[in-house]
């Protein structure tokens, strides 16, 4: 049993390192959706525990370079991120084992809820995804592609962090490069969309278009704007506004995210400070 008490594969094996998985140890269930690699199935470790299994797609992903990173990312442990659990690839196609979030993708879950959650559930979702950005943060780890549709609710309806620092391994340059159209631009700052400077401080301001997607319910950023014409408006000054359900601490707090310098913006602690403090208030 893993951290946190969950069932997490002893990979202890023969000859499988402490991030490898036996596939032979995997049963593979119902397909959940697909996603950058490919298709993401329902699974079970050793017939107990129920997992996620990234079944990856040949030429997806530059597979050596993720397989080196993997020993980093599964010693990754919080919480509130979508525990990476290991890897199988001793075969072709290699499948990465995750923590199961029952609920599924954060931003479907705020869309099929239509308005009904309240605002202290919301910001308890931006308290949770700050949680887990704040031990990303303190571990020296950027996550490069912050958003609702990379969140997952549990079957607690917690909310966690999932498929941080993945961007490095996708090798379709239409979501790698800022011009692709498939980059998250409305999730971006300056220094990424004209420098490609990565930071904490860059996972700051998606944070900040998260909690605005949250407070929304699963809004699109700009939804009648193109990424072009949202790089105008972001160089510009111009930012998101201000959602009904967001009192002006939230949006306040929101808004600082959105800082032009990197350096202008709180970092995650600050933030989830600030977070608790409202949340108390009431
Ligand atoms: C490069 N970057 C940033 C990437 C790369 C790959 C991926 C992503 C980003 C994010 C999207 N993604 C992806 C794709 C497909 C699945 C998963 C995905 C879905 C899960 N869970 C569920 C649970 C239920 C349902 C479901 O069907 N419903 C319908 C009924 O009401 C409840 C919900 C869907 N997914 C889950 O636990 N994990 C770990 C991953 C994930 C998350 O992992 C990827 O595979």
């Amino acid at each position: 049993v893993g951290p946190m008490g969950k069932c997490v594969p002893a990979t202890a094996g023969f000859s499988y390192e402490k991030w490898e998985i036996n596939p032979s140890e995997l049963s593979v269930m119902k397909e959940l959706g697909s996603g950058q690699f490919g298709v993401v199935r329902l699974g079970k470790w050793r017939t107990l525990c129920k997992v996620a299994i990234k079944i990856i797609n040949e030429g997806s992903m530059s597979e050596e370079d993720f397989i080196e990173e993997a020993k980093v990312m599964t010693r990754l442990c919080h919480p509130k991120l979508v525990q990476l659990y290991g890897v199988c690839m001793k075969q072709r196609p290699i499948c990465i084992v995750t923590e199961f979030m029952e609920n599924g993708c954060l931003l479907n879950f705020l869309r099929q809820r239509n308005g009904s959650l309240s605002r202290e559930w919301l910001l308890a979702m931006c308290q949770d995804a700050c949680e887990g950005m704040q031990y990303l943060e303190e571990s020296g780890f950027i996550h490069r592609d912050l958003a609702a549709r990379n969140c997952l609710v549990s079957d607690k309806n917690v909310v966690k962090v999932c498929d941080f620092g993945m961007t490095r391994y996708v090798l379709d340059n239409q979501y790698t490069s800022s011009t692709g159209s498939m980059f998250p631009v409305k999730w971006s700052p300056p220094e990424v969309l004209h420098f490609n400077k990565y930071s904490s401080k860059s996972d700051v301001w998606s944070f900040g278009v998260l909690m605005w997607e949250i407070f929304t319910e699963g809004r699109t950023p700009f939804e009648n704007k193109s990424n072009p014409e949202v790089v105008e408006e972001i160089t510009q000054g111009n930012r998101l506004y201000q959602p009904y359900k967001a009192s002006h601490k939230v949006y306040q707090l929101m808004y600082r995210c959105w800082h032009e310098r990197p350096q202008g913006r709180p970092s995650f602690s600050e933030l989830l400070e600030n977070i608790k403090q409202i949340a108390e208030m009431g």
